[in-house]
């Protein structure tokens, strides 16, 4: 394919002493600086609504009509989607929505989609229904379907962890529900339906909220890498990708198809098992050494309370401790530290699973005190940023607002700083919500922090993402758009309390040193 700005290649990763390597790759076709565009697209090829997601989430334009305000002010007040009146699966949030997907392929599916009634279909068989109802139909471009067919089946990995059974059971379904067994065999569907599983990456909101899995037949080419210097965001339908940093002139460009901020065991764990490779990223090559693996004192070290603590879990139960993505070392120490590591890994999937807010809170709450009382776990290693972010989400929701800012500023003076780069959308939608949190405050008239006016707190906040949010999103994206209002909206309000210019540049440097350096806990 050509493209000014990059090439499909020969990955620089190689795989062994031959020289073989991974496959192809993305490569720049010039310089980028951190915080550059590289390259859209106006729509994955092949994206899925998650279940729950496709009762408030137009079908269409991706916008996910749930809890507009908020940090989401990028959707508009009043949006609701309605349900298609044939299929009654798919829901869109205007006609034009509507008709879009309609002649993308919807016409030729809803009849046998109604069939089906209400019995829940996993999103990757309505995207591989969509994809094979499309394509029979000539709604894919012969090059699309090139890009997406060259891709890794896995087909020999899902055989030997036993998935392959449930893929053939599923494409079968797929093959009927979309009436497409003239045009395509089982085996060609089966093989595709374990391309998605294998290749799809997690299609998101601006605001990185999952809304289910995408398939890009250009980016897919992107290779993973736990120190990437590029990534995708998204905005409705649009995928950009961006530099997270410098990327010279041939260069290939890596993304990350994982939390990379995870220690290294962990990460490799999670590759292996869900996109079946062994990392080889010069991270990963470097093995278990960096930032995210070590601890604030050596195993032996740590504190004797830990150790009876962790000797406690490991009578219970050992096999978080033999999990090989908590994996640290074989001594009795590496072992317990192993045991802790898998009790916080264990409470922060439990509190991702759980529908209790309140017991949510409580879990986030007990992980993070074992993480301090073990006089181990750095602010930045995982799952504790984690544990402390999701925290946030659940103390806003909770309207337990004082106990959100505390967490807040703990993630700003620590973890946010070092965790992501200044571009990282995660570090945006941190600070974002950090923002909208300081404004609340503000609007309370408490003084949340001595000293601190929260006012213009919320306002260094969105002048420093408005900056980096029209080069990593665009400047007429949705998102930079509520960004830029916001602004505007804070500034107004500020500039009746700092009536001279010199007073407002006056707090307005004082605020941006605070969020720089060591923010007040
Ligand atoms: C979505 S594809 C990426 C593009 C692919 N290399 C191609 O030829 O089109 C994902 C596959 O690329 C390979 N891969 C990507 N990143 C890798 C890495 N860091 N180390 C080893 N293999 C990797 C794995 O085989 C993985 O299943």
């Amino acid at each position: 394919m050509s493209h000014p700005r990059f090439y499909i290649a020969r990955s620089s990763i190689c795989v062994n002493a031959a020289g073989e390597t991974i496959g192809d790759g993305v490569f720049a076709r010039c310089n980028y600086e951190p915080g550059d565009f590289i390259a859209s697209r106006p729509r994955p090829v092949l994206a899925s609504l998650e279940t729950e997601r496709l009762n408030d989430t137009c079908a269409n334009c991706f916008v996910w009509t749930q809890g507009s305000g908020g940090s989401r002010l990028y959707v508009k007040e009043g949006t609701k989607v309605q349900a298609c009146g044939g299929c009654k699966r798919f829901r869109y949030c205007s006609k034009a929505c509507q008709k879009e997907a309609w002649h993308r392929g919807h016409k030729h599916e809803c009849k046998n989609l109604r069939s089906i009634g209400g019995r829940e279909v996993p999103k990757a068989v309505l995207g591989c229904m969509e994809l094979l109802v499309r394509k029979k139909h000539g709604l894919i471009s012969d090059e699309d379907w090139e890009m997406l067919c060259s891709l890794d089946a896995h087909i020999e990995d899902f055989k030997r962890n036993g998935k392959y059974g449930n893929i053939e059971l599923m494409a079968m379904g797929t093959s009927q529900f979309s009436l497409t067994q003239d045009t395509f065999d089982k085996d060609f569907v089966a093989e595709m339906y374990a391309r998605i599983l294998a290749n799809s990456l997690t299609l998101i909101t601006p605001t990185l909220d999952p809304l289910g899995i995408m398939i890009d037949s250009t980016f897919c080419h992107l290779n993973h890498s736990c120190e990437p210097n590029a990534c995708l965001v998204m905005d409705g339908p649009v995928i950009r990708l961006v530099a997270l940093d410098s990327i010279n002139k041939d260069e290939e460009i890596y993304i990350s198809y994982i939390d990379p901020t995870n220690p290294s065991t962990r990460r490799q764990n999670e590759l292996k098992e869900r996109w079946f490779f062994d990392c080889k990223c010069t991270k990963c090559r470097e093995g278990p050494t960096q930032k995210e693996d070590v601890f604030l004192v050596n195993p032996e070290d740590a504190p004797e309370k830990c150790k009876e603590y962790a000797d406690s879990l490991l009578q219970r139960d050992d096999s978080p401790a033999n999990d090989p993505a908590n994996y640290i070392g074989d001594s009795l120490d590496e072992r317990r530290l192993a045991a802790l590591q898998g009790e916080l890994f264990n409470a922060y999937e439990e509190q991702q699973r759980t529908d209790d807010l309140q017991h949510a809170i409580r879990i986030c709450n007990n992980a993070i005190d074992l993480c301090s009382s073990s006089g181990l776990w750095p602010e930045r290693r995982q799952p504790l940023p984690a544990l402390r972010d999701d925290l946030i989400v659940h103390l806003l929701e909770a309207q337990e607002y004082d106990q959100a800012w505390a967490h807040c500023s703990r993630q700003c003076s620590n973890s946010m700083l070092v965790l992501y780069n200044h571009y990282h959308p995660i570090k945006i939608v941190q600070r974002w919500r950090m923002a909208m949190l300081a404004q609340y405050l503000a609007s309370t008239n408490k003084e949340t922090v001595p000293g601190v006016d929260m006012a213009m707190t919320a306002f260094t906040l969105v002048h420093e993402i408005e900056l980096v949010s029209k080069r990593i999103y665009g400047l007429d994206s949705a998102f930079s758009r509520s960004v830029q209002e916001k602004a505007a909206e804070i500034q107004g309000e500020l500039s009746k309390k700092y009536v001279s210019k010199e007073d407002f540049t006056a707090a307005f440097s004082k605020h941006k040193d605070l969020l720089a350096g060591k923010w007040p806990n």
